[in-house]
């Protein structure tokens, strides 16, 4: 049975859709070292923002097949390092938005009223009227960083309280600002002119202290900035010190550049309200991204694909369902091409013709990839890491589509260039869904892929066939179909043989000793490649 680690607090709900396939271990609180030591033994880990999922961990996590990140932001995941080893990376890209938002909506309020200072005052048995007098929203202008999932629902909430909205996005396109009713504007105009700035985006190496000391010298001193967002996109020295110098209104933080929150000088200011990352720390959410997440890990486990995997662009289920024969077309001829061309192969062609031409070329090319390095890599290759695996292995994928080319409604043709020599194979899906090797090096064929096949290029001359069918029948081969294809009649043909049994070891050569045989390949294909 398929073993889960669960290393930060999730809502049962989501261990009782892992428990369905698995067995899951809940065990918070572990060091990076306990980590690292634990981690071999499972199949798929989940956490929250609490677990830094480093390059150490991943390499230790030979087992590892999905990382599942019960909320949005993976930035506490080494995703590339995960990339690099096949472990697909999934979150839930909605599950927290309302409460995310909800918090900065809240953050915003709360210091606009003085609330956590009033609830304080009045603790302490105060009942200071005149220190904690506000400010309303109405009217006022907020500033929008990042128009995504939290920043457009933020954005709808405060247009409901009457305010005026700018927003700095340079992704989105000014009819969703306009639906939103924000005006799209540059970052100094939004600095300059907002009476309340809320931080929603991801952080990147553009947004890492994006609120610094020259941004804040533009801002208004009655300025109010919530970061709901991710730490370190406020540089928090600059903030603290706007704060004591009176040169912004306040400010709201639910994230740190370190968390959990160490020495900080923004403890304990006047107008600074400090959350403990609480944006997605609702009942709601919890629920949300907990089934979202573990039904993602449930399905990777059973060999399904994840819904919202980060590293697998462009695979979403959606593609993956309509393009699944394709894909297997791809493996299966990569595979092909593969063995034919040999190992270190530098070259890939892979050439979408007819109807196909006209899909996403994307997941066909890395299905292409995968089928043709799992020869060397077997299960080590997988559709997250097949582009990285072939750069790094400074294999050249060229990619082409020409919708003129094709006999039939759609092929696909592929060419490798190898220690072996370089190879093309085109293939088909009929409309049955089955696959037939239509072309092998230029000569027409057409034949169904099948797990042991023998390919020979020979002259076409009579005799040879019944040369091959003896020698397989003297080592008790035998053969389920054979196909010769030739362009000229006595000149040179290919030859497609499918096998029930696996050529045994040293038919091969005794093969290209027959007169006439130019080259033999024995090729083992999966024929319903997965995963
Ligand atoms: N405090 C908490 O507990 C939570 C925090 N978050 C964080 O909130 C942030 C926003 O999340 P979502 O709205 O779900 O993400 P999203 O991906 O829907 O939106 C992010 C937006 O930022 C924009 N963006 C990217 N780079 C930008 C740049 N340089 N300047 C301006 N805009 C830029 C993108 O175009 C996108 O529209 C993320 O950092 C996420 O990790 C999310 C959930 C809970
Ligand atoms: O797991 C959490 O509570 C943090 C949520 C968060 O920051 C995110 O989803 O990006």
């Amino acid at each position: 049975m398929a073993k889960v680690l669960v290393s930060d607090p999730i809502d049962q709900v989501g261990i009782d859709i892992l428990s369905q396939v698995a067995q899951v271990d809940v065990k918070t609180g572990l060091s990076q070292e306990e980590l690292i030591k634990i981690i071999p033994d499972y199949d798929a880990l989940m956490l929250r923002s609490g677990t830094r999922v480093t390059k150490e961990i991943i390499e230790a996590g030979t087992g590892l097949k999905i990382i599942g990140r019960a909320g949005v932001g993976v930035d506490n995941i080494d995703v590339p390092s995960a990339t690099r080893q096949g472990i697909v990376v999934v979150n839930s890209p909605e599950g927290n938005t309302i409460a995310a938002a909800e918090h900065a909506v809240a953050m915003m309020l709360a210091l606009s009223r003085h609330i956590p200072d009033a609830n304080q005052s009045i603790c302490q048995k105060q009942w200071d009227r005149k220190r904690f007098v506000g400010t309303e929203v109405y009217k006022k202008t907020l500033g929008v960083v990042g128009l995504g999932k939290i920043g457009s629902h933020v954005a709808s909430v405060a247009k409901a309280m009457g305010m005026k909205l700018l927003a700095y996005d340079p992704f989105i396109s000014k009819e969703r600002a306009d639906q939103l009713g924000c005006t799209l504007v540059d970052l100094d105009l939004l600095f300059s002119e907002s009476d309340y700035i809320t931080l929603h985006v991801p952080k990147t190496p553009e947004t890492t202290h994006l609120i610094n000391r020259e941004a804040i010298a533009k801002m208004k001193p009655t300025i109010r900035i919530v970061n709901c967002s991710r730490g370190g996109i406020i540089d928090e020295d600059a903030l603290a010190e706007a704060i004591q110098d009176g040169k912004i209104g306040g400010a709201a933080l639910d994230v740190f550049e370190q968390e959990p929150l160490g020495e900080s000088k923004l403890r304990g200011l006047n107008n600074v309200i400090l959350t403990p990352h609480l944006g997605a720390s609702t009942e709601e959410a919890q629920i949300n991204v907990a089934i979202d997440v573990a039904e993602q890990i449930r399905d990777v486990l059973l060999g399904l694909p994840a819904r919202s995997a980060v590293n697998i662009p462009g695979l979403t289920p959606d593609v993956m369902e309509k393009l699944r024969p394709y894909l297997q077309l791809a493996e299966t001829l990569g595979n092909l091409v593969g063995q034919l061309s040999g190992g270190r192969i530098d070259l890939l062609n892979v050439s979408l013709q007819g109807e196909l031409a006209s899909n996403d070329s994307q997941p066909i090319v890395v299905a292409a990839i995968k089928g043709l390095l799992s020869e060397a890599l077997r299960e080590r290759v997988n559709y997250v890491n097949a582009a990285i695996e072939a750069k790094e292995r400074g294999i050249r994928v060229v990619e082409t589509r020409d919708s003129q080319i094709s006999d039939y409604s759609g092929s696909l043709h592929l060419e490798a260039r190898g220690s072996m020599g370089q190879h093309s194979v085109t293939g088909v899906l009929l409309t049955t869904g089955e696959i037939r090797i239509t072309d092998l090096d230029g000569f027409p064929i057409n034949v169904p892929p099948s797990n042991h096949m023998l390919f020979t290029l020979h002259r076409d001359m009579p005799g040879i066939i019944g040369k091959i069918g003896s020698l397989l029948g003297s080592f008790n081969v035998n053969i389920a179909s054979m196909q010769v294809g030739r362009k000229i009649v006595r000149g040179d043909a290919v030859m497609a043989v499918s096998l029930d049994d696996p050529l045994p070891s040293g038919l091969l050569s005794e093969i290209t000793k027959v007169s006439g045989i130019r080259d033999a390949y024995a090729v083992k294909l999966l024929v319903n490649p997965s995963k």
